[in-house]
This record gives C-alpha cells, structure tokens and sequence, in this order.
C-alpha cells in the first residue's frame, strides 16, 4: 500500500532530511515511526500526503508514483490519507461539528450525508455530546479526538498521525492509541510518528526509526 524506495528529500538551502530510504507498509498494517528530533519524520509523513516532494526516489501509494503526481490530482490522494497532526490544526471559531465536516464539505457531499458521517465519527471517538462546542471549550485530549474524528469522517484507506501523544497524559495517550487500534482492527493502514517511549514499549509493533534521515526497521521483541 505505501512503498518508499531510495527516497531522499534536500530542503532548499542543502538541508538533507531523508537519505536512501526505503521501507513498504502493507495494507492493514500498523507501525510507529521514530527518532530524535529533527531525524526526518515530519517531512517522511509530509511526503506521503504530497504536502512536500522527495528530490530523488519514489513513494507509491497503491502501486501509484505519487512523488512527481499533478497538484490537480492531490485532492483525490488526500481523499485516502487521513492525517492526524499533534497540534491538531483545528479551526477555533468553528463548532466541533464544523471542524469535523471540513473534509466532506470540500468533497461536497450533500447534507444528510453529512450530519450521518459526522455524527458517526464523533460518536467513534466519544465526542457527539460536544458537536456543538466549540473547540477552545474542550480540553487538549478531547482536541485531539476532534482531529481524530475530522481525519477519519471520510473513511481513508490509511492515517497517518505526527506525535498524536505529545501533549497529553499516559492515560488520555493510552485512550487515543486504542482509537487507532479499532481503526486498524477494520483495516486501516496506520503510520504514527512518536517520541512516547512508554507507548513504544507497551506495544509490540514493527517500529521503523529515521537517524538523521536514515532509515531501519527496529527487530521486534519475541
Ligand atoms: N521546510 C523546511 N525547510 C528547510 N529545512 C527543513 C524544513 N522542514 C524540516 N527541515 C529540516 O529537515 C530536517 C528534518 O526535519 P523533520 O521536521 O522532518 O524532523 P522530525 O524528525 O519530524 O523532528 P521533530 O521530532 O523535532 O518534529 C531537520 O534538520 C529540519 O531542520
């Protein structure tokens, strides 16, 4: 489903974030992605939803080179990949209910469609008693799960999610992982960025590790 190969990305001013990396995840496949801090996970993540290009290699998505795709296209890519960012990028004058429309009112869906999908995918993460708060209302674990919600409401084929756990607690990190465990558990394809060591240790995932743009996959225990 996801396929990097030889994918290197140079900033403008030489700034070389991703050397030679290669890796596939396969559909319905769930794995971490880590290392220090400015080792290359952003941008791997910003490179497969097309909001940045590699300079060199490629990066398939179902067996399609998006690397070099045409920006007409990138909102039909966009479409499969639901991204999840750690400070969740909500609109704060905007109802919960609206942040979480956002993708289906781009996609023009019509409007029962997308009071049902909407109601769902709040329902999913715990929230449809607050749809019609608006975010700065909610505490910062109830936030993420808005953007969870917006990311998942048109049912993409993959998530991926940068830190989704860096501002909260065990317990409220705990929560959002189960989230995209169920996800997974229906066939989601999940790729999360994380610096939380207590998640990486509570759960036995393949764990890809970027160090200074280098990637490896990290052996799994047992
Ligand atoms: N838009 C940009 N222009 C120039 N250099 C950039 C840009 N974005 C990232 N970089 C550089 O590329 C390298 C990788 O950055 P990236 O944000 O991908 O790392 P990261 O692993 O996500 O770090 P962190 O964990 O701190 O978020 C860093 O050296 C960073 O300074």
């Amino acid at each position: 489903m996801i396929r990097f190969q030889q994918v290197s990305k140079a900033y403008r001013g030489g700034q070389q974030a991703l050397q030679k990396v290669s890796f596939h995840l396969p559909k319905g496949d769930m794995a971490f992605l880590t290392g220090h801090s400015g080792a290359g996970k952003s941008t791997l993540l910003k490179l497969l939803c097309a909001i940045e290009r590699p300079s060199d290699g490629q990066v398939l998505f179902n067996g399609h080179d998006i690397s070099r795709i045409d920006r007409k296209e990138i909102p039909f890519l966009r479409r499969h990949i639901g991204v999840i960012f750690q400070d969740h990028k909500l609109l704060m004058d905007r109802s919960v209910f609206d942040n979480v429309a956002l993708p289906l009112r781009i996609e023009q869906a019509n409007e029962s469609d997308i009071k049902k999908r909407v109601s769902a995918a709040l329902d999913k993460v715990g929230l449809l008693d607050k749809s019609a708060c608006l975010p700065i209302q909610l505490s910062g674990g109830e936030q993420q799960r808005v953007g969870i919600a917006r990311a998942v409401v048109n049912r993409p084929q993959v998530l991926i999610a940068d830190e989704p756990t860096g501002n909260l607690d065990a317990a409220l990190s705990a929560q959002i992982m189960d989230l995209f465990r169920q996800f997974n558990q229906v066939g989601v394809t999940v790729l999360m960025a994380t610096h939380d060591t207590s998640l990486l240790n509570s759960y036995d995932m393949r764990r890809f590790d970027l160090n200074r743009g280098h990637l490896s996959e990290v052996p799994r225990h047992g």
